[in-house]
């Protein structure tokens, strides 16, 4: 679905230069739940930004089935992270004034539902995340573990082909973290859903179906855990 050939991305100039990555290249295969781990500043973020178009290589190629990601337009890059993609963050990013519902449907008719369907497939996929008595609440008036599957249902109310998540168990207490990483699992496994996920939690792990581990910018474990 996604291939990564000999990706660098050096951040700033002169001194100030960082190596975020150096010489990256993986393939992502469909409905594969990918983690993406290693210490702090090893490059998990940079990377997780260039396999979901969110920033581009200072140096390789990118490509989404036979696209060339760097000859696309802006506008056609942002047609596929709206249309292709989901995206799930650590501060959920929900517009507080507007309910579960409102957060979900925003991105639904952003897509170009018509109104009806667009509120039908809100709250069934709102149900499908565990919030079924939470449609109305606002954002401050859930827990953050309700947020962020609200985030969840927004990212996947697209039917995105990869669903990409950068540390989104990050502000969660560890009972929350599991409802979050329980649900992955249950929609990477019904809904065959691609999921690619940052992490630097050791707990995370017998999650995944497969784990890239990185140091300094390079992939020094590419693996499928025994189950
Ligand atoms: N916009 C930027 N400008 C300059 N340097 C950056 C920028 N973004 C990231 N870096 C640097 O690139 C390196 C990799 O950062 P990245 O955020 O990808 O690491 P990470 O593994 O996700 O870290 P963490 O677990 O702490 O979030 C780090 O040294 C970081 O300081």
């Amino acid at each position: 679905m996604i291939t990564l050939k000999d990706v660098f991305k050096i951040y700033g100039i002169g001194a100030a230069t960082v190596h975020a990555l150096n010489g990256v290249s993986l393939e992502i295969e469909k409905g594969e739940f990918v983690g993406i781990t290693g210490s702090s500043g090893s490059g998990k973020s940079t990377l997780l930004h260039m396999v979901g178009l969110l920033d581009e290589p200072t140096k390789g190629d990118v490509f989404i089935g036979t696209t060339d990601v760097l000859e696309l337009s802006d506008e056609e890059k942002s047609r596929f992270r709206l249309k292709r993609f989901g995206y799930v963050f650590q501060d959920y990013a929900l517009v507080p004034e507007l309910s579960a519902a409102e957060n979900v449907l925003l991105l639904a008719m952003a897509r170009g539902l018509d109104d009806e369907e667009a509120k039908i497939k809100s709250v069934e996929i709102l149900e499908k995340v565990g919030l079924s008595g939470r449609i109305e609440h606002l954002p401050g008036e859930m827990s953050g573990g309700e947020q962020q599957r609200v985030a969840i249902a927004r990212a996947l109310v697209n039917n995105p082909e990869i669903l990409f998540a950068d540390e989104p168990c990050a502000n969660l207490d560890s009972v929350n973290s599991k409802n979050v990483l329980d649900l992955f699992r249950e929609i990477n496994r019904e809904l065959k859903q691609t999921i690619v996920m940052v992490s630097h939690e050791d707990w995370h792990i017998p999650y995944f179906d497969r784990i890239i581990r990185l140091h300094d910018g390079k992939i020094i474990e590419d693996y499928k855990p025994k189950k």
